[in-house]
């Protein structure tokens, strides 16, 4: 992908009306290449010119073949999925669809148009599950299918795997094969991301934000999204004969190489936002119980109500338990290296778009939620105190 030598190639994004795929669609837009987005949804940006956005699904068949018509791709950059957060977490069906079903559809377009490259946008949640994993890295085992917490994590990790497979298969309209490859990254976040930073903040404003939980001492990572698409450039060169294709079925965990806790993590948004960093720590254990009673309820009740769940379990794990990967794979084949970010333009964005506590601010549904963190905190007495003393009261 040197666009010196190649100004002109063509590469195809799914998903790249999302967050990611559109920062990396622009970034390779800057570089020369033409870019085609192709998503279910417009990205939510003015497109730069030169950049082409296909409306399509990768669950329909015809649609993926139609992105790829008429055109000669040199690398597809697969990252369109469904189910990472939040209830979309809950809808099994969707999440194999899009997940599994949609990555057969690329791979198999792939092949029969003469791809010769893809890189895929996996996750961390391949490999963890809620087990402490200190500098893990890629020669741990995927978790066993049947021990992930949600079918988003199990989906992306039999995508990842087809991906991974179908590296070597022989080009319908080539001599050549098809060379693939997964980046597994960690939290994503950015100016301007829509999927997780939003909603913490809705939390923050709401007066919702009144505990963390967990070991002080939890360790997780994040990525910025501009390390994150270098890593995807260099991904795509990687697999390219100037490269020895040395990314050829490979996978590669990637992040900002920072473990930090989670909470920490936050506090400057929290701060930079105006507002107090709680002081109340809950143990893991009951926000864990809390994430698997509202999953319960949505699975009852989601059909007639479909709330948005205050927290999964998934994400209390990703949360709250120490897991971090080394980045010397990436480093040493890809040539990646991580540029120091920090979240003040994130705070920025956010004031820019008119979020930030002024004075004499009430955060509103706060009589609510200190009724929930009392009664979080009820529960916890009850769950140390000795049975028979409970069974007294
Ligand atoms: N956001 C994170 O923290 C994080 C962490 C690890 C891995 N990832 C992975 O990174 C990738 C990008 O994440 P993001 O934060 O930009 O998410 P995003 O939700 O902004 O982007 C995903 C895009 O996929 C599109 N999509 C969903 N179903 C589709 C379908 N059937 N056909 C075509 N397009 C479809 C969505 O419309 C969306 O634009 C995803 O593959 C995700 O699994 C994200």
């Amino acid at each position: 992908m040197d666009s010196r030598k190649s100004p002109k190639e063509t590469v195809l994004i799914t998903g790249g009306g999302g967050y990611f795929g559109f920062r990396l669609g622009c970034a390779l837009n800057q570089r020369g290449f033409h870019v085609i987005l192709f998503d279910i949804k417009s990205p939510a940006h003015p497109m730069p010119e030169g950049v082409k956005f296909i409306h399509g699904d990768i669950r329909h068949l015809c649609d993926v073949e139609k992105a790829f018509q008429d055109v000669d791709i040199a690398c597809v950059f697969h990252i369109a999925s469904y189910g990472m957060s939040g209830r979309e977490q809950l809808n099994r069906s969707l999440i194999e669809e899009v997940n599994v079903g949609g990555t057969d559809h690329i791979l198999q377009v792939c092949r029969r148009r003469g791809v010769p490259r893809l890189v895929y946008t996996s996750t961390f949640n391949v490999i963890f599950g809620g087990q402490v994993i200190r500098n893990g890295d890629e020669s741990l085992p995927y978790l066993p299918l049947h021990l992930h917490p949600d079918h988003y994590s199990r989906t992306k990790s039999i995508a990842e795997k087809k991906v991974l497979e179908a590296n070597g298969a022989t080009l319908v309209r080539s001599d050549g094969v098809l060379r693939t490859c997964a980046l597994r990254p960690a939290g994503i976040y950015g100016p301007g991301e829509q999927r997780h930073l939003p909603r913490i903040v809705s939390y923050i404003e709401r007066g919702l934000f009144k505990f963390v939980y967990g070991d002080p001492g939890s360790l997780v990572e994040f990525v910025h999204v501009d390390n994150l698409v270098q890593a995807h450039i260099l991904a795509s060169e990687a697999l390219t004969a100037a490269k020895a294709h040395v990314a050829s079925g490979q996978p590669y965990f990637i992040s900002d190489g920072r473990p930090v806790n989670n909470f920490e993590f936050l506090r400057p948004l929290v701060e930079g936002l105006g507002y107090r960093f709680p002081s109340i720590r809950l143990p893991l254990t009951l926000i864990y119980c809390f994430a698997f009673l509202t999953e319960m309820a949505h699975f009852l009740f989601g059909r007639v109500y479909n709330f948005q769940p205050f927290l999964t379990r998934t994400e209390v794990y990703k949360t709250g338990v120490t897991h971090y990967f080394s980045l010397e794979k990436a480093k040493k084949e890809l040539g990646y290296e991580a540029q120091p970010f920090d979240l003040q333009e994130v705070v920025d964005w956010f004031k820019a778009h008119g979020h930030g506590r002024s004075p004499g601010d009430h955060a509103s549904g706060c009589l609510v939620w200190d009724g929930l963190t009392v009664f979080l905190l009820v529960i916890v007495v009850l769950i140390w105190l000795p049975s028979p003393v409970v069974r007294s009261l």
